[in-house]
């Protein structure tokens, strides 16, 4: 298996100890964040590097083509699949594993994986959300960082069809 593949790891394949032995080897502290990140964009590229600067390791956990289904992004959305977004994610090297889910959430994998920071883009406010209440239940914490205006995957989507 290459480098690239290995960052990926199917959390519903595996119980609780095997995850948390495949989790031991990524240093502490564990910084966790998701979504769908469908066409990687300059947004997605800073947000993961600052997420990456909170902590030592990097954990992104993406949303599943069932899962990103669930959201109403648009009836063609994802448009790349799950297997093929984490592999791109894959590719940075700000992310050191890739998980997936298949919930509308990431709750019950946060619970599995607990990472000592949990965090969203600024377009999140982080006081509203069920995993910044989930992550301080043990003691984490969570964070926005900083959006970076003019980059989101809807609105490249839309300019390119515009234009098609
Ligand atoms: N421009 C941006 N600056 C900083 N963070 C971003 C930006 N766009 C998305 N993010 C963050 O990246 C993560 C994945 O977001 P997502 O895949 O929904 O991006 P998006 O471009 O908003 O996509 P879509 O337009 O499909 O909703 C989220 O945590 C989100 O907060
Ligand atoms: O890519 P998105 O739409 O920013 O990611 C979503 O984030 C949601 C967030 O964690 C609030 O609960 C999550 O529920 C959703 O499944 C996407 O991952």
């Amino acid at each position: 298996m290459s480098a690239l593949e290995d960052k990926l790891i199917d959390a519903a394949a595996l119980d609780d100890a095997a995850l948390t032995a495949r989790l031991g080897r990524l240093a502490r502290p564990m910084v966790f964040t998701n979504g769908v990140f469908d066409v990687l964009h300059r947004g997605h590229v800073a947000y993961l590097h600052d997420a990456r600067a909170q902590g030592a390791s990097l954990v992104v956990a993406v949303n599943s083509d069932a899962s990103a289904r669930m959201l109403g992004k648009g009836p063609d959305r994802p448009l790349n699949r799950d297997v093929d977004r984490a592999l791109v994610l894959a590719g940075l090297a700000s992310v050191d594993a890739v998980l997936f889910f298949d919930e509308r959430t990431p709750c019950e994998l946060l619970q599995r994986v607990k990472p000592q920071l949990y965090v969203k883009g600024g377009d999140y406010d982080m006081e509203q959300l069920e995993e910044t209440r989930l992550v301080r239940s043990w003691g984490g914490d969570a964070l926005a960082i900083p959006f970076v205006d003019g980059y989101s995957t809807t609105a490249l989507v839309n300019r390119i069809r515009k234009q098609s």
